[in-house]
């Protein structure tokens, strides 16, 4: 069993991430781990913070001279700004003048629309929003990419699955339909300022996010993974929470600012006849194989050998340069929220944090399937079971 939590708030000292249940022998180095994050650092119209502020990484526990050793594997994120908030975000008491001496710790009583801070404050009792932002935070996002490194490598070494993410759709640009990278264009992607494979879109996309930024407003996007090297029979049909595309919903869902996901081309089939919306079935020399893959690899819940295909779609940001109605938490009245620097959008970085939540399911699912103890002995299994199958 695979599973995953991370910890720490935006300005605290560090994010941590805990991966439990990783089988021993994945090669992983804190390189690797160093380069997906500065990968979601990137993308055109990310805020001030992004420039100014270092992941350090370190490594706790679960990896030892490049190799995981079946313990659970620990990582730490440093916030290089934390020398800035120590006295805020202290874990110990402060005393009061000090505490008053800091002006970034004036209590925040005018939530955010957009954010968890006024049902975050309604639930925990706080008329202060800081409680609530600092962990509602997508900074969290950085230790679930941390992990997401060891995930794909897991996945990449034990069962060849490569996983590729690029963005379809920023604001009201949407690339060419029908663009399916695989992941040779990896590099091309990461390569365009806001992720996207079709270089015109990219273009219209970056002056759409000029115009957002020069109006004091933000956009959201849709953004795309697959996963090349599936073997079918991952999830199972059997029960709610086993089905493989509920749990990639969930766990994509649970990215900050995420508002839909959508397995395979799922709404234009809704849209369209059943003749045009199922992937018909046909043999080969050596098997069997769809002739398309609108189910985006997943039919009843389990992987069947095309390709992974999901997508997920960002709200714009919410923090806009100018000022939303709000309240006053304390005096009851109307008024505005803060405005504050921020992202104007962070969809290419949110395809960096799918690509690693669909790798930790994925993951999650191979090691049910094939055992979790060691990389050699998920390759045996899986090479049983595909010499086994009774259908190719
Ligand atoms: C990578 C990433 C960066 C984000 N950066 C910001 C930001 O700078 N400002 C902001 O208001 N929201 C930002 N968000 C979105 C908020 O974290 C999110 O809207 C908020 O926590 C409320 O959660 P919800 O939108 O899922 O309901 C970002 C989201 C992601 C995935
Ligand atoms: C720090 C990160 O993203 C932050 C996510 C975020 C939010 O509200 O989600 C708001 C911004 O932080 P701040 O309000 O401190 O400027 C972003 O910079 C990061 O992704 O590493």
């Amino acid at each position: 069993m695979l599973r995953w939590l991370t910890a720490g708030e935006s300005h605290g000292p560090a994010l941590v991430a805990l991966l439990e249940g990783v089988p021993a022998g994945v090669e992983v180095t804190t390189a690797e781990i160093g380069r997906d994050l500065a990968r979601r650092r990137l993308g055109y119209g990310r805020g001030a913070r992004m420039k100014f502020e270092q992941d350090v990484v370190e490594v706790i526990g679960g990896i030892r001279h490049g190799l995981t050793l079946g313990s659970p594997v620990a990582i730490r994120v440093a916030n290089s700004e934390w020398p800035k908030w120590e006295t805020v975000m202290a874990a110990d008491p402060v005393p009061e003048d000090e505490l008053a001496a800091q002006a970034r710790n004036a209590p925040l009583t005018r939530p955010r629309p957009g954010h968890a801070d006024l049902a975050g404050m309604q639930k925990y009792g706080h008329t202060d929003a800081r409680p609530i932002l600092e962990r509602a935070s997508a900074r969290e996002t950085a230790a679930r990419v941390a992990v997401g490194v060891v995930a794909k490598n897991l996945i990449k070494q034990a069962l060849g699955i490569e996983v590729v993410s690029h963005v379809i759709e920023l604001g009201s640009v949407a690339a060419k339909s029908g663009l399916i990278p695989t992941p040779e264009d990896a590099e091309r992607i990461d390569a365009d300022p806001l992720r996207c494979l079709d270089p015109e879109a990219s273009a219209r996309m970056v002056a759409e996010v000029d115009a957002a930024k020069s109006d004091a407003d933000t956009l959201g996007g849709i953004v795309e993974v697959l996963a090349y090297g599936v073997p079918p029979g991952l999830g199972s049909h059997v029960q709610w929470d086993r089905k493989l595309d509920s749990r990639l919903a969930a766990a994509l869902m649970s990215i900050q600012s995420v508002k839909g996901v959508e397995i395979g081309d799922g709404f234009t089939q809704a849209r369209s006849r059943g003749s045009v919306a199922h992937d018909e079935i046909v043999p080969t020399a050596d098997g069997v194989k769809r002739v398309t893959d609108r189910a985006g690899g997943l039919e009843g819940g389990i992987t069947n050998g095309e390709p992974l295909r999901v997508r997920a779609a960002l709200k714009p940001i919410s923090s806009l340069n100018r000022a939303l109605q709000t309240i006053d938490v304390v005096t009851g009245e109307a008024t505005t929220a803060i405005n504050q620097r921020s992202d104007v959008v962070a969809v290419p970085a949110g395809a960096i944090v799918a690509e690693a939540m669909v790798a930790l399911v994925l993951a999650e699912a191979a090691v049910e399937k094939f055992g979790g103890d060691s990389v050699a002995e998920i390759k045996r299994n899986l090479a049983g079971y595909l010499d086994a199958l009774v259908i190719r």
